[in-house]
């Protein structure tokens, strides 16, 4: 039986990461790609409302602070709510590399339950890139950077061009998204990727 490999692991050949020279300063907050994204905007009331700063080498960190509505079981963070706090955590690697970059695979490590209320200390780097493929880890600790871990994954980026979202977004969004300047902004940061 044949088809793409979905390995996680990287192929030999592939090259380290490599910070791109205009990456944003380790400690600066990067800020949402789109206000109205569910893992970073600012404008999704029920969203995560992560806050993503650049880290040391192919690094970023983030925090999130799991709330009454990020619920599973009674009182404690839902695990898809947790696997998002991730994905986006890793899609703010993006920044980085200044290469836009989509979730291909994303496998979820549950280590201890997470309470509501608790401050989730995130952390991504960049493992490795294989032409458009660019692997990543990440680790989100209970309380702070140093605390215990409570989950970790291991994911799979592909690298996209802009036209990935506005030929297969919904067109009100995409309208609205165009008629913003500080939307056109972010994606004309990522445009010059030599
Ligand atoms: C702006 C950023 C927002 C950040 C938010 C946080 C991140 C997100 O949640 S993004 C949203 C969730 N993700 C998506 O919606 C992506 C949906 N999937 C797709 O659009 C496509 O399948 C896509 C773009 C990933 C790949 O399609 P395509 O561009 O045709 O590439 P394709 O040729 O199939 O694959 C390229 C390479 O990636 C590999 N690959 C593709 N999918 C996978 C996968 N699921 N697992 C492992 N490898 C994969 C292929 O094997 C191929 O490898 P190789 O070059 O060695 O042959």
């Amino acid at each position: 039986m044949s088809g793409p490999t979905t390995s996680l692991t990287p192929p030999a050949d592939a090259r380290r990461p490599v910070r791109h020279p205009d990456a944003p300063a380790p400690g600066e907050l990067l800020g949402s790609h789109y206000d109205r994204c569910f893992g970073c905007g600012g404008e999704q009331p029920h969203g995560l409302h992560l806050e993503t700063r650049a880290g040391e080498g192919v690094g970023v960190t983030a925090v999130f602070t799991v709330k009454e509505a990020h619920q599973g079981a009674p009182g404690l963070a839902h695990g898809g709510v947790l696997a998002t706090a991730l994905d986006e955590t890793l899609g703010g690697l993006s920044w980085l590399l200044r290469t836009i970059a989509v979730t291909g695979r994303l496998e979820t490590d549950y280590v201890r339950p997470v309470p509501v209320g608790t401050e989730l200390h995130l952390a991504a780097e960049v493992t490795a890139v294989h032409g458009r493929k660019i692997y990543g880890t990440a680790t989100g600790r209970i309380g702070g950077p140093d605390g215990p871990v409570a989950v970790r994954a291991a994911a799979l980026f592909v690298e996209v061009k802009v036209d990935h979202f506005i030929e297969n977004g919904r067109d009100e969004e995409i309208r609205s998204a165009m008629s913003d300047p500080d939307q056109i902004k972010v994606a004309r940061a990522f445009e010059v990727n030599p």
